[in-house]
């Protein structure tokens, strides 16, 4: 039998412990802690994310700061949107909404974000924070993995870990968290030679590669715990009334994984309700630093 693992229920239940040290936040600063989102473009998924992005984070207790910029928008005017919202005394957390325009440098746009509100634990700072295991912000997607992971295992001292994928968002942090967890750990990508043997060795399966249902079930070692990070929209297979609707699959071939696995995370409902709820955790624990309060290590 495969489990599944619950992203969803488990990002409620982040969201709502962050919910509560939230207003305790508030209850003794007398302010929102507060998270700036900003979105260049009019790109219809990221849409959705940052609408949903700042609902939550409007019910966790915390301020939410959308900047809608239109798709034109000069690198330089980013730039000063961004030194605005490190500035601001309520704007806790920066999220810079990825991918941004081509005629924009994204590793600029992010090298100018003040470090310690870089939530999203994209800068550079961060990077090496985490590479160096030094407090810091730590990207959201691996880090819900993580808690994912830790949730369903305990210990992940000693485990067999690949990673498929290597981009700064995913792959390589997820690598670094997965030491850190005293993990023997792989990174596989695309010009790895013998992918399926490769996988076949892991207790546990991250997959980031940005193709969908690439993973199949006969990669998988019984009983590994596979955590699909992908998130690609594909056209609905060919019948009556299906004519130009799509559905959301992971990296990984869910269905051939089922029997083979011991857990694996659906999508959607798995990895993608745990970066959000991160994100909001992430803020928090930027709210607390950036006021000069203590917030215990284990607290979130
Ligand atoms: N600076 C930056 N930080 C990000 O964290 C960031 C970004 N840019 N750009 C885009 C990606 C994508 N991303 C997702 C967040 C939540 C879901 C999510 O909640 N997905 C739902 C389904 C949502 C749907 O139906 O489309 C699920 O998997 O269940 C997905 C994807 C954050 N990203
Ligand atoms: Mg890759």
């Amino acid at each position: 039998m495969t489990d599944l693992i619950d992203g969803k229920a488990f990002a409620e239940g982040l969201r709502s412990r962050v919910g509560e040290l939230a207003a305790a936040f508030t209850a003794q600063t007398g302010r929102k802690a507060g998270l700036a989102v900003v979105l260049v473009g009019e790109d219809p998924a990221s849409q959705v994310y940052v609408r949903n992005k700042g609902k939550q984070t409007v019910a966790c207790g915390m301020a939410s700061f959308e900047h809608k910029l239109p798709a034109e928008t000069s690198e330089a005017d980013l730039l000063a949107v961004v030194e605005a919202l490190n500035a601001d005394p309520l704007v806790d957390g920066i999220l810079v909404q990825l991918p941004l325009p081509a005629h924009i440098d994204e590793q600029k746009v992010i090298a100018t974000i003040n470090p310690d509100k870089d939530v999203d634990g994209f800068h550079v700072v961060n990077a090496g924070r985490l590479a160096v295991g030094l407090p810091g912000f730590v990207p959201c997607t691996p880090l819900g993995c993580v808690m994912l992971l830790k949730d369903r295992l305990g210990s992940l001292s000693g485990l067999d870990a690949v990673v498929i994928g290597r981009s700064n968002i995913v792959g390589k942090p997820m690598a670094q968290l997965l030491i850190a967890e005293s993990c023997t750990v792989t990174v596989a990508h695309s010009r790895t030679k013998n992918l399926a043997e490769v996988v076949r060795r892991a207790d546990i399966v991250v997959a980031a590669v940005g193709r969908a249902e690439m993973v199949k079930g006969d990669w998988i070692k019984p009983g590994a715990t596979v955590i699909d990070v992908g998130i690609n929209r594909v056209p609905v297979p060919a019948s009556a009334g299906s004519e130009g609707k799509t559905r959301l699959v992971g990296d990984v071939d869910f269905a051939s994984c089922q029997g083979i696995a011991g857990a694996i995370t659906p999508v959607p409902g798995g990895v993608g309700p745990m970066t959000i709820a991160v994100l909001l955790r992430n803020t928090l624990v930027a709210a607390h630093r950036n006021s000069g309060l203590a917030l215990a290590p284990d607290a979130i």
